[in-house]
């Protein structure tokens, strides 16, 4: 019996990867009715045949599963934003740092076409002397700069992926297909071509795949597209804004909001630029989104 990871699974065909190979699976008897039980992630045990074929004989309990795309046991999200065009939406990386945070899964933060950017150039509204690079690796996030078009920046990447199944997430344009072909070239995914599937109507079934890259498994579909928070109370916002959260303590009340009230800790981060006013503007814009949403329960 040999541990593999489910590649992709439809029709009664199942693909999974073990020991360095992909092997044509189907399931035992026993497994044949809950089919749809199976996502691309789950681990499951296979008793090799002839050639590479294998029979699946269990599955483990999984970790965590997402539902767009349905995928099993995802460790890591690379959140992959231009540091160009299109310009940095930050506010949805921050909702993405939020999102993959309560999924368990770590985020990784890839800026792309660095070949393109300029920072001398480049203003920052709110950074001054700091690179947006800088604001998320200060707050202690893994993040990358890279370059799809020269290599530069990709093996560093490439060194977080093996053994672990991730996803791509970050907005159109932002280099997402391009990160994958670079991570691991000559399986290319047709630049654009991620998007055209996801497109496809939501009534559409589309099946996920994850593809062997840099010794780990990335899904082809990209995840976290939905802008909505999730459901978290106030008080738990800054538990997703750490650089908040080391702070908090200092507060005047222990229920500060850091919104109107005064002696607050994270107001005063604000004002000498510790913290980011982008990072803070977000933080505000969530809040009251978090309390509208708590209004409709
Ligand atoms: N110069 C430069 N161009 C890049 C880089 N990464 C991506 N591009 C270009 O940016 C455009 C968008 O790249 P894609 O990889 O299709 O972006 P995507 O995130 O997959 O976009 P969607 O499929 O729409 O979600 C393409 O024209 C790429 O060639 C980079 O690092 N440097
Ligand atoms: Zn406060």
């Amino acid at each position: 019996m040999t541990e593999g990871v489910l590649l992709k699974g439809y029709g009664g065909f199942y693909y999974v990867y073990a020991e360095d190979r992909v092997w044509d699976c189907s399931l035992r008897g026993r497994f044949r009715i809950k089919d749809q039980d199976f996502l691309p992630g789950d681990r499951v045990k296979i008793l090799p045949k002839e050639d590479n074929k294998a029979t699946i004989e269990g599955v483990e309990p999984r970790r965590n599963a997402l539902t767009r795309p349905a995928i099993a046991n995802v460790d890591l999200a690379l959140l992959v934003f231009a540091l160009t065009s299109p310009k940095p939406d930050l506010n949805l990386l921050d909702r993405l740092l939020i999102q993959v945070t309560v999924a368990e899964i770590e985020p990784i933060i890839v800026f792309t076409k660095l070949d393109k950017f300029n920072e001398t150039t480049s203003t920052i509204i709110g950074f001054e002397e700091h690179t947006i690079t800088d604001v998320y690796r200060k707050i202690g996030y893994t993040v990358f700069e890279v370059s799809n078009e020269t290599g530069q920046g990709i093996d560093e990447v490439k060194l977080q992926l093996a053994d672990k199944v991730s996803v791509l997430a970050g907005p159109s344009g932002s280099g997402k297909s391009s990160l994958f072909n670079a991570l691991s070239p000559g399986k290319e995914l047709k630049v654009g071509e991620i998007s055209t599937k996801s497109k496809r109507g939501r009534h559409t079934t589309r099946h996920v795949e994850l593809m062997v890259c840099a010794g780990g498994l990335v899904a082809d579909t990209p995840g976290f597209s939905s802008l909505f928070l999730p459901n978290i109370k106030r008080a738990e916002l800054t538990d997703f804004f750490p650089e908040f959260n080391e702070r908090r303590q200092q507060c005047r009340f222990n229920s500060c909001l850091h919104d109107k009230e005064p002696d607050c800790a994270i107001k005063a981060a604000l004002e000498s630029g510790e913290i980011s006013a982008s990072r803070y503007e977000h933080y505000r814009i969530f809040l009251q989104e978090v309390i509208e949403a708590e209004r409709r329960y």
